[in-house]
């Protein structure tokens, strides 16, 4: 689960400051997908940033689990980062001369040096995820060698990778078709089911609506209705 308690986020504008994100509240349950939704500049991404522990708000708190992240030093907060949050963004952002599966195990192996033992696992773990997202025979192909939707089934499985409690994903239908947008919305809804995951993902467009469990609107970085 994924708490945020009256968050507020202000960026300097001038010599004024922008209000980015306005007293939010919002808490995404655990096996439950959440929208967020609202027109361009209302915030989205700077909610997601606050709850990815990438940005410290001006106020509020934010809570994986029990634990207040916005209490954390900022190593204390990578380690949370990188154990209990996974991040889709809205380009794959994959590294163009790995394969898919070294994709997933390099982001396994972060912070520590695995064991042998460990590296066999997570090459198991890797090679599972890959064949849950619909990629088992693309596991040895390079980011150019695959589509945009291929690319980002990538990016998904890798952010699960480590197993996180909580799965932030910021526009994932931006650079893609229709028909591949639905495809990528449904996996991401049927992950979350399957794996539990706390998901919040960010989208301008509801066309895929029924792939949200879900949905809040955002407008000048206030949450307008809790459905
Ligand atoms: N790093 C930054 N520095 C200054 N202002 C920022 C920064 N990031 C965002 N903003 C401002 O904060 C507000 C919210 O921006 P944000 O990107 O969170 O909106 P958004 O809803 O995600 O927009 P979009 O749908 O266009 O991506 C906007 O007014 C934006 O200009």
């Amino acid at each position: 689960m994924i708490t945020l308690d009256d968050v507020t986020l202000t960026f300097p504008d001038g010599d004024q400051r922008i209000t980015a994100v306005d007293h939010v509240s919002l808490r995404g349950d655990a096996g439950v997908v959440t929208g967020i939704t609202g027109p361009s500049g209302s915030g989205k991404s700077s909610l997601l940033a606050v709850a990815a522990t990438l940005i410290r708000p001006d106020s509020g708190r934010v809570l994986i689990g029990d634990t207040d992240v916005t209490s954390l030093t900022r190593s204390q907060a990578t380690t949370v980062r990188r154990h209990r949050i996974g991040i889709v963004f809205q380009q794959s952002n994959l590294l163009p001369s790995l394969t898919a599966r070294e994709q997933l195990e390099v982001m396994g192996e972060l912070g520590h040096r695995p064991s042998h033992q460990q590296r066999k696992l997570l090459a198991e773990r890797a090679d599972e995820l890959l064949d849950s997202v619909g990629l088992a025979e693309h596991a040895g192909k390079r980011p150019a060698q695959l589509s945009g939707g291929q690319r980002q089934r990538v990016a998904i499985a890798r952010a699960l990778v480590n197993q996180p409690e909580v799965l932030l994903v910021d526009e994932p239908t931006s650079a893609l078709d229709q028909e591949r947008g639905a495809a990528v919305m449904t996996l991401i809804q049927q992950l979350t089911h399957e794996r539990d995951t706390a998901t919040l993902l960010v989208t301008h467009d509801l066309q895929h609506r029924a792939a949200l469990d879900r949905l809040v609107t955002v407008v000048d970085g206030r949450i307008i209705d809790h459905p």
